[in-house]
């Protein structure tokens, strides 16, 4: 959630800064950069506000009884916390996954962000906290313990200690429930979860991620009803190896009991990743598809989006969507847009049939990222007259951002 906020606030910034108007876009927001730098006319200035979206302060998903939120406020921190606006996390204490406990409609970076950019003379900064709770579409999770107690969740803040996080309340609920699935699944199969010290085990990481864009369902009862394409990070060389027989029947037990012919109906397809290396890199080059529909479809932006589980993905995709519309807003009709640090190149792509751009170059270092691009491409509305291209390359290398800018022109 805050990446997508802090985004949203330097895009604010530069379109500010940058008042003149060109028909050249520069847009990146990768991980380690995460900056927009846009040379368009803004519209008129709003006042400074906080939106919170009506969906945000309602009570959180009720997974179970709220604990009481332990963690003392520091000494600054003097008004009294908002409990509608509380994560309410029994996890909060030893998982490294959130940051912020309270006044969630409103987290102290808002403030510091309003001054900064009050003090660089920037009028046009909104922040709209979209969900609170179950916003988190996307999670990579490790998989430790042992096949009678597996631990599925995150490192303990500086260590590689997994914290089992059953009730996380930043995942889509459907991420829990298939997270639990898995448990039983790992259990019932005797799976081995990963050992790091001896090397040793079958499961080493689970990748959850949710599609909320069934058209099957009302608009209205989608997002609750996200079903989760599950790829599994399997310790061995590929799917020949000694242990892949697990690796199907834990596969085929998911799909049997979260699948589309299951009573929860919950799983959208099963996928594995290959992984021997003994670093801390979750994935290995080599992806199967194994059950389930194959391909994966989300609706942000105003376009149909196509992930494969090997493709970086926003994991809030309410925020991505929400940042996506206010950007659309400050690019003018008809611009010719480089979309940095681009993956599957969604921002551009978005941006091609809302601004009519005349052309779209997306730049990015992972390769696995083309096929989604090609097939988002290949579902865009017939009307998108734009040059289209994705292309791999190194952003960071001095001159490259330029040449595709001069590429377009
Ligand atoms: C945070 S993701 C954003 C992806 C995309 N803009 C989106 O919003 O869905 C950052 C992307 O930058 C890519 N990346 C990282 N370093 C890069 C580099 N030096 N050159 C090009 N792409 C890079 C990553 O592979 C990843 O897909």
């Amino acid at each position: 959630m805050f990446s997508s906020v802090l985004c949203s606030c330097f895009l604010i910034l530069f379109l500010e800064k940058h008042k003149i108007e060109t028909r050249f876009i520069l847009l990146s927001y990768g991980g380690a950069m995460p900056l927009c730098f846009l040379s368009v006319r803004p519209p008129p200035p709003p006042l400074i506000t906080c939106h919170v979206s009506p969906s945000a302060v309602r009570a959180p998903p009720a997974v179970s009884a709220p604990a009481a939120p332990s963690r003392s406020l520091s000494p600054n921190a003097t008004p009294p916390p908002s409990l509608t606006c509380a994560l309410h996390c029994p996890h909060f204490e030893s998982c490294s996954g959130c940051t912020h406990e309270f006044n969630l409609h409103r987290p102290v970076i808002v403030d510091e962000a309003t001054e900064f950019f009050k003090a660089v003379g920037v009028s046009d900064f909104t922040f709209d906290s979209c969900k609170l709770w179950g916003w988190r579409c996307r999670a990579k999770l490790a998989v430790r313990g042992s096949s009678e107690n597996p631990l599925i969740g995150l490192y303990q803040e500086g260590t590689h200690n997994v914290v089992d996080i059953p009730q996380c309340k930043a995942h889509h609920p459907s991420i829990n429930a298939a997270v639990e699935l898995l448990k039983q699944g790992i259990t019932e199969l005797s799976i081995e979860p990963y050992d790091e010290d001896e090397g040793t085990g079958d499961l080493r990481y689970v990748q959850m991620a949710v599609t909320t864009h069934d058209t099957s369902l009302p608009a209205s009862e989608r997002y609750k009803n996200g079903k989760v394409q599950v790829a599994l990070v399997w310790h061995s060389r590929n799917e020949n190896s000694p242990n892949s027989e697990k690796l199907n029947a834990l596969a085929n037990f998911i799909w049997r009991n979260g699948g589309t012919r299951s009573k929860v109906n919950l799983v959208h397809s099963v996928w594995a990743n290959f992984q021997t290396s003994t670093n801390n890199i979750i994935f290995g080059n080599r992806w199967r598809h194994l059950l389930g529909e194959r391909d994966f479809w989300e609706h942000v932006g105003g376009i149909d989006i196509s992930l494969a589980p090997s493709s970086f993905g926003q994991a809030n995709t309410r925020a991505f969507d929400t940042l996506l519309r206010k950007l659309q807003r400050y690019v003018p009709q008809g611009s010719s847009v480089a979309d940095l640090y681009a993956g599957a190149g969604v921002i551009g792509l978005s941006l091609a049939v809302t601004r009519k751009c005349r052309s779209v170059r997306c730049i990015e270092i992972n390769k696995e990222s083309k096929l989604s691009f090609e097939k988002t491409v290949d579902r865009l509305p017939n009307l998108v007259d734009s040059s289209i291209s994705w292309h791999l390359a190194d952003t960071s290398k001095v001159g490259n951002p330029l040449k595709f800018l001069m590429y377009v022109s």
